[in-house]
């Protein structure tokens, strides 16, 4: 018993998504670094807001900049990253918000986690499938060559594992598709579930 009651709010998510015309739900992607999980959430967030559909973008390395600064890349600091993340995305789907969540999220259980706290129906597993040696080609910021060196610990995909999602809802694979054709396919597959008016 932590002798906490929560009190019963007039207004809810219900009142608030009449108010912004569509549903509210996660779109949750997961990859390696580099797969191209933050770009392709900025690209579908940019086309939402064409649709004038309410959205928030929350990804590792802001919310690791702020509310979970103390975290590092253990398996358990990992799950506690996702555990706040996930708190966060389900406030903000009950503010009335669709938001694109980015975030490595590299175990099953990870996921599993994540699921059970925004609630199955308003989570849209999407997985960001580039290979590791395509994401360290790319290597936008530097961290495989630093990883590769030692001078970073735990990284994913380097010493410590990423395990694809076995069943995601969404899949895309941006060696085989480019960008501009992935986000426009997200945008098609969430029409019916935005039931915009
Ligand atoms: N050790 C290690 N492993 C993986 N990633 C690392 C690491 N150290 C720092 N970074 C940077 O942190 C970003 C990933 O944070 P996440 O919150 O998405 O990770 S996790 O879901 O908790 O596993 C990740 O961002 P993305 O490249 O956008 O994925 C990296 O920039
Ligand atoms: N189909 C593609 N062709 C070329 N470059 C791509 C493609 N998809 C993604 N990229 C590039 O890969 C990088 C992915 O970085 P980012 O979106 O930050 O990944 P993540 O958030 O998963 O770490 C970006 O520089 C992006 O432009």
């Amino acid at each position: 018993m932590n002798n906490i009651t929560t009190f019963n709010f007039s207004l809810g998510r219900e009142e608030r998504s009449k108010l912004s015309n569509h549903t509210s739900f996660v779109v949750w992607f997961t990859g390696l670094s580099g797969s191209g999980k933050s770009t392709l959430a900025n690209m579908v967030e940019k086309l939402l807001y064409e649709q004038k559909v309410r959205t928030f973008v929350l990804d590792g390395d802001s919310l690791r900049n702020g509310l979970n600064k103390e975290l590092d890349f253990s398996p358990e600091e990992r799950e506690e990253n996702l555990r706040v993340a996930a708190e966060v995305a389900k406030i903000l789907v009950s503010s009335g918000s669709v938001v694109l969540a980015s975030f490595i999220s590299p175990k099953q259980a990870n996921r599993d986690l994540v699921k059970e706290i925004i609630g199955e129906q308003d989570f849209i597993e999407t997985f960001v499938n580039t290979s590791l040696e395509t994401c360290e080609k790319r290597d936008v910021k530097g961290l495989y060559k630093k990883a590769r060196a030692g001078e970073i610990k735990n990284f994913t995909g380097i010493d410590s594992p990423y395990e694809k999602p076995k069943n995601p809802e969404i899949e895309i694979n941006t060696e085989k598709e480019n960008l501009q054709e992935a986000a426009n396919r997200i945008v098609n597959l969430l029409q019916k579930k935005l039931e915009l008016k």
